[in-house]
């Protein structure tokens, strides 16, 4: 239900930042992060956007292998490398969230990042953290560049202290989350407007 929520808080989040950037890479890690861009991938296609998803560590649990066969029933196409980033115009960062260990980069989402940063001028949207960064210190050598947007879900994390918000738009999607829960863990409730599942901070 949360992860529904947070993708669903995530393709919002695109479609506010980004509404005419069609040709969507969505690039999906083997956690919780990957599932959320699963559920983005999904809605944006339901959207009108046209979305790639690039998943090769694909988790094998059932609640996983159901986000891709409803992204297969919507002819949303999974591509096997990624054979330049070029012909994308938005990539949707969700490699890694809040449990990303800090260090050494596995493959091969190093090479990803290190692909996706040798591409500057197509624009990243970040799932909660933006991948390769320590999500209490921030950037870190090997992570992914500057994002142009950061989803933060269910809350901010500390590492959004670190964001240059002259470049970075942040956006918080969490209002799937309860009052008793965010009284419990000091958790602001943002101000979300009609029907929004994310604000603008
Ligand atoms: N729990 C909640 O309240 C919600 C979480 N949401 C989303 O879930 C992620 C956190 O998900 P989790 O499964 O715990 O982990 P990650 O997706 O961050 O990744 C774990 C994955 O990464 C591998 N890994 C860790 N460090 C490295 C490394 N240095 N190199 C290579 N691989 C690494 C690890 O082995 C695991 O496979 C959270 O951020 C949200 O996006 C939802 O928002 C709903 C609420």
């Amino acid at each position: 239900m949360k992860m529904e929520l947070a993708g669903l808080s995530v393709a919002e989040a695109t479609f506010k930042s980004f509404p005419l950037l069609k040709d969507v890479l969505i690039i999906a890690g083997p956690g919780n992060n990957g599932g959320d861009g699963l559920v983005a991938a999904r809605h944006l296609k339901l959207w009108g956007y046209n979305p790639k998803v690039y998943y090769p560590k694909s988790s094998q649990k059932d609640l996983f292998k159901g986000l891709q066969t409803q992204l297969k029933n919507l002819d949303v196409e999974f591509v096997q490398d990624i054979n330049g980033f070029e012909k994308f115009q938005l990539i949707i960062d969700a490699i890694f969230g809040f449990s990303f260990k800090s260090g050494e980069i596995r493959e091969p989402f190093k090479s990803i990042i290190e692909g996706i940063n040798n591409v500057p001028s197509i624009p990243i949207l970040s799932v909660d953290i933006p991948s390769g960064w320590d999500v209490e210190k921030g950037f870190v050598k090997g992570g992914i560049r500057e994002p142009d947007v950061l989803i933060s879900l269910t809350a901010p994390k500390p590492v959004a202290n670190h964001l240059d918000l002259g470049k970075t738009q942040h956006f918080v999607g969490g209002r799937f989350i309860g009052k008793e829960f965010a009284e419990r863990y000091g958790i602001e409730i943002y101000n979300y407007k009609g029907y929004d599942q994310t604000v603008k901070l």
